[in-house]
């Protein structure tokens, strides 16, 4: 595996390994790697030649400061992961590789980008679209792989490809979790021991959500979470919505699609952590 920091050396190794016939899966990664981000790459790693992970946190995506400035950096652990789960390159790139200068492309994929998430952090989804296109463009992968945390994120991202006719497919990989239901997430090194433990409330909520829906309505079911959330210790519910899983639109009644998904945003102390649920699988 090798590490590589600059855009041309890794497209010097990738244009070699093309001429030879080789598929290229690409992981997009912020770091602080854990099994979520491995069962990406070992999936590319069985599905394509060669799998570059980059690792990159991306400016452009955050409306916070603070939460940049506190988002784990853990390159060189993350590289011992890489490895053992059959990354060919990892591309850590400096800010002034990715954006030597100001990124002024306006992304939109309205409305799939102005509901949840993009109306909770503005200006998040054009950040990350920036720099998924700018890492399509640098490796031009065959296959990219994300993680169906970010739900939205990876609608958004299927139709930027859709709509910029990029020639590669997306691979959406299911929800990895503790052995307690709360899913992973770098953000999860941030938590205290206590606020840990009130974190676990979110899966269970939603788990528990998926029975109540065989025999609430959309806006029972709704009720049910809003108020298990407000009532767990050290929670801040941000907003628990039930959408079709296409379109991203709020449903009213579950027979309006047969792909209904919730998601949520809770704030436990100062992180904020996301997970979402199916509901069709009932
Ligand atoms: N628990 C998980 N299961 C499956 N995929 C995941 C999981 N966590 C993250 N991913 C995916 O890994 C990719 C990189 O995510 P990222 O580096 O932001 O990590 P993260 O754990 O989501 O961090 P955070 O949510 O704290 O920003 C994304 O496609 C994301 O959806
Ligand atoms: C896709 C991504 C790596 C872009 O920075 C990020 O949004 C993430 O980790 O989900
Ligand atoms: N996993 C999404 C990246 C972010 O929260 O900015």
């Amino acid at each position: 595996m090798k590490v590589i920091h600059t855009i041309k050396d890794l497209q010097t190794e990738l244009t070699a390994l093309k001429a030879q016939g080789k598929k290229v899966g690409l992981v997009p990664t912020m770091g602080a790697l854990h099994a979520g981000h491995a069962s990406l790459v070992k999936r590319s790693a069985n599905e394509n030649d060669v799998t570059v992970v980059s690792v990159f946190v991306n400016p452009t995506q955050f409306n916070d400061k603070n939460d940049l400035a506190k988002y784990p950096r853990t390159l060189d652990a993350d590289c011992r992961l890489l490895d053992d789960c059959g990354a060919a390159f990892v591309f850590a790139p400096s800010v002034e590789e990715m954006y030597p200068q100001p990124d002024t492309r306006r992304f939109s994929y309205a409305p799939l980008d102005t509901v949840m998430e993009g109306a909770f952090r503005p200006g998040h989804f054009n950040g990350v679209c920036q720099i998924v296109s700018k890492l399509f463009d640098t490796v031009i992968p065959d296959r990219a792989y994300f993680g169906e945390k970010d739900f939205q994120q990876l609608a958004i991202i299927r139709e930027m490809v859709r709509q910029m006719k990029y020639k590669l497919e997306i691979v959406g990989c299911p929800i990895v979790r503790e052995e307690d239901g709360l899913a992973l997430s770098s953000r999860n090194k941030r938590l205290s021991a206590e606020e840990r433990e009130n974190a676990l409330k979110i899966s269970q909520t939603i788990f528990k959500s998926r029975t109540f829906a065989v025999s609430h309505t959309v806006s029972e079911t709704q009720k049910m979470v809003e108020d298990a959330i407000e009532d767990a210790p050290g929670l801040r519910l941000e907003y628990f919505e039930i959408v079709d899983g296409n379109t991203l639109q709020k449903i009213s009644n579950w027979e309006d699609t047969s792909y209904a998904v919730g998601c949520i945003t809770v704030f436990c102390g100062e992180v904020r952590l996301i997970d979402n649920i199916k509901y069709n699988q009932l």
